[in-house]
């Protein structure tokens, strides 16, 4: 079961160079959260302070009751011990075959025997469709199986929390589909906190429980993932359609001048790019039949018609609708009995095609 995170007022800056400031934020225990933002607002070094490896000069980050930021290094190492993370390119041991990074953490930090490692290892490589390259150097495989291996090796020690920076970073769209597909079916396993950085719009779409986004040093929102979808606020709605037009700029800063003048192209008939105004929710993605139900979901339901009255009125309409389909949906699939496996777990069919697909692209350079 996962842990919440609380985090409070946190502040962090680098010489005099300010990311981000009082971000406030709680992760709800087992949910799957998205944090959003443009590249360079500062999402990787939220996740690096999540985990205590960079230290906020301001604010709280409660985990299971222990504030990361005021503890002993010794409560810091326990803590540390409820995570996995998914590191951007897989943070693999590039001299080790799969099978022996997946392994690491377990030889590292618990006393269990190679046969006890070797059955945590291949079942962590069928849930990440990595079996038959266990041999394999990092080297050797695309991107994305470098990014499953890293998936693999971030669940040996069953996390409690699980921090995923940029799933679909050097990913096509399918594969980011298939990992997408793969956390929530993690999410349904283990029940395990997640937090997913990223600015992939489809996956934000799809995934999460929650979103939240940072922009301009602050953390714009933090909530239901039908708060942000249904948002009118000028950096979200351009940051979900992908377009030029609104604040976010090629840098960090767009001033007036250059906002009146990319309108005033658009204006004229030039494409500013992106989707054109995709307007509202598309329905989340759900564990693969056959697995556990996500437990999540109706804490969620429950969490969410708690705060309902706090949200806006577009979220509260959209979030009536949801959860008066899941609510018929979790009959119909389930029936009475909510914990029956209707088809055995983890199709992994669709990742062997994927790295017949990879071995083919890595061959060709
Ligand atoms: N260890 C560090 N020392 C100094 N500055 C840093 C350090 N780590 C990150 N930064 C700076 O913090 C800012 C935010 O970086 P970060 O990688 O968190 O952005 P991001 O939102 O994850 O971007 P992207 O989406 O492009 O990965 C950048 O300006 C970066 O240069």
């Amino acid at each position: 079961m996962g842990v919440e995170v609380a985090v409070e007022g946190l502040t962090k800056s680098f010489g005099s160079q300010n990311i981000w400031q009082d971000v406030s934020l709680t992760l709800p225990r087992g949910e799957v959260s998205a944090l959003l933002g443009p590249s360079g607002t500062g999402k990787s070094v939220f996740l690096k302070s999540l985990i205590g490896l960079l230290r906020p000069e301001r604010g709280s980050i409660v985990i299971d009751g222990t504030d990361i930021l005021q503890c002993s290094s010794k409560e810091l190492y326990e803590i540390r011990k409820l995570f996995g993370v998914l590191f951007q390119d897989g943070a693999l041991f590039g001299s080790m075959n799969l099978y022996d990074n997946v392994a690491f953490p377990l030889r590292e930090h618990t006393k269990k025997s190679e046969s006890e490692i070797r059955k945590i290892v291949m079942e962590k490589l069928d849930l990440t469709g990595l079996v038959g390259a266990e041999e394999k150097l990092p080297g050797e495989i695309s991107g994305g199986m470098r990014k499953r291996a890293g998936l693999a090796r971030a669940l040996v020690l069953d996390p409690q929390i699980i921090l995923v920076d940029e799933p679909d970073s050097g990913l096509d769209p399918v594969r980011t589909t298939y990992i997408s597909q793969t956390l929530i079916d993690i999410n349904a396993e283990i029940d395990a906190t997640i937090l997913i950085v990223s600015h992939n719009i489809n996956l934000a779409r799809t995934v999460p429980d929650n979103i939240g986004m940072l922009f301009r040093r602050q953390l714009v929102m933090f909530g239901p993932r039908e708060v942000l979808l249904t948002s009118e606020e000028p950096v979200v709605k351009q940051f979900l359609n992908g377009t030029m037009i609104g604040p976010i700029g090629m840098s960090e800063e767009k001033d007036e001048a250059q906002m009146a003048y990319e309108q005033a192209l658009v204006d004229a008939g030039h494409h500013a790019g992106g989707v054109d105004d995709v307007e509202g929710i598309v329905p989340q993605m759900k564990a693969t039949p056959g697995m556990p139900v996500r437990q999540a979901v109706a804490r969620r339901q429950e969490r969410v018609r708690h705060i309902m009255h706090t949200l806006p009125p577009q979220a509260q309409s959209a979030i009536s609708e949801i959860l008066a389909e899941e609510s018929n949906d979790s009959q119909d699939f389930y029936g009475s009995d909510q914990d029956t496996q209707v088809i055995p777990a983890y199709g992994t069919a669709g990742f062997e095609q994927a790295d017949a697909y990879e071995h083919i692209t890595d061959e060709r350079g």
